[in-house]
């Protein structure tokens, strides 16, 4: 067991060369937000667009789009029912899918069609009721995927791996992932008030800071927004999924210092300072 400490953002965020442009940052597509739980992708979006992702898109139920867009005209959107969201997918490097996805038919239609176009060179992070819906169906798991990150609460993993709460231990955690992905660069990020970040090797890792002012819902759906920002432009290293939900904790107690609640869109609005710093420590 390892515990993420503070040097892990000096190590990944780097300094952008004066020479690059939005495409050297990575592409971002994230997928969720039912007519009900638009909130919960317009935060992972918010997440990716703070953490630094140089392009992103939203491809949600049309009734999301002017909250998304007021919010975020820095983010693209797309008609989740479009026929176009196949090619965009195949565009992009980095897929966040679940956040607010729902569970209809649609949703589940969602992800075959992201099975289907997904390849090596693409991270698909799986948060929320995609984790739910591959539980029901583990033919849904975007295999081809070069990279996969699956961010799930403990409940989310129960239904997912089958290992009850109280039985979630290390070893089974890495068992069960081993079991779901084999031979794969896969990771679970599995969410508590301390999260474990597993890498299908023996070593995990512990998240040691972070406050409950942060139990707030949304605060994962930005998680997976951050993930996404980080894995599109210092790629999708252990390291850089450490950082990621090491970021979010530690912009949570700066919040937590003199805030009761957390609310989850004030962590990706301190980002690009927190982002800023770090980038200039050796
Ligand atoms: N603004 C929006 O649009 C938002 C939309 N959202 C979207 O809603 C959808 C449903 O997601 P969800 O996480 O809210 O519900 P679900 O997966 O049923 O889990 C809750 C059940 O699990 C249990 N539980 C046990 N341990 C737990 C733990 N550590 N962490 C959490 N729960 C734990 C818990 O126990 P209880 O609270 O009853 O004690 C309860 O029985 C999903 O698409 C998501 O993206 C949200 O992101 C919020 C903001
Ligand atoms: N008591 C707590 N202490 C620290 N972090 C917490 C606490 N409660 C929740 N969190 C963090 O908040 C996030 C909750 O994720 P999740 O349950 O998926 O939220 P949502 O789906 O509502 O966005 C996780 O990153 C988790 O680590
Ligand atoms: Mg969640």
């Amino acid at each position: 067991m390892t515990e993420i400490t503070e040097d892990i953002l000096k190590k990944v965020i780097k300094k952008r060369a004066s020479d690059s442009y939005k495409g050297k940052y990575g592409r971002v597509l994230l997928i969720g937000g039912s007519e009900n739980y638009g909130g919960a992708i317009i935060m992972s979006t918010e997440g990716a667009v703070n953490a630094g992702a140089g392009l992103v898109a939203t491809a949600t139920h049309p009734l999301n789009m002017s909250a998304l867009h007021a919010r975020l005209p820095e983010a693209m959107f797309i008609d989740w029912h479009d026929s176009k969201l196949a090619d965009l997918i195949k565009k992009v490097d980095v897929v966040v899918c679940g956040p607010g996805l729902g569970m209809s038919d649609l949703a589940r239609q969602i992800l075959v069609i992201l099975r289907r176009c997904t390849s090596e060179n693409q991270t698909v992070i799986l948060d929320a009721s995609a984790l739910d819906l591959i539980g029901k169906d583990k033919t849904l798991l975007p295999a081809n995927a070069g990279h996969l990150i699956l961010t799930p609460h403990q409940m989310e993993w129960q239904r997912l791996s089958k290992i009850r709460i109280p039985f979630q231990t290390d070893s089974a955690n890495i068992d069960a992932l081993n079991q779901l992905i084999p031979d794969s660069n896969a990771m679970l990020v599995l969410k508590s008030n301390h999260t474990h970040v597993y890498d299908g090797t023996d070593q995990f890792f512990v998240n040691p800071i972070g406050n409950p002012g942060m139990a707030t819902g949304g605060m994962g759906d930005t998680l997976a927004g951050i993930i996404a920002g980080f894995v599109a432009q210092f790629g999708p290293s252990v390291d850089t999924v450490l950082a990621a939900v090491y970021i979010h904790s530690l912009a949570g107690d700066l919040i937590n210092k003199d805030n009761y609640v957390v609310r989850p869109t004030k962590i990706s609005k301190v980002l690009p300072k927190l982002m800023k710093k770090y980038s200039e420590l050796d």
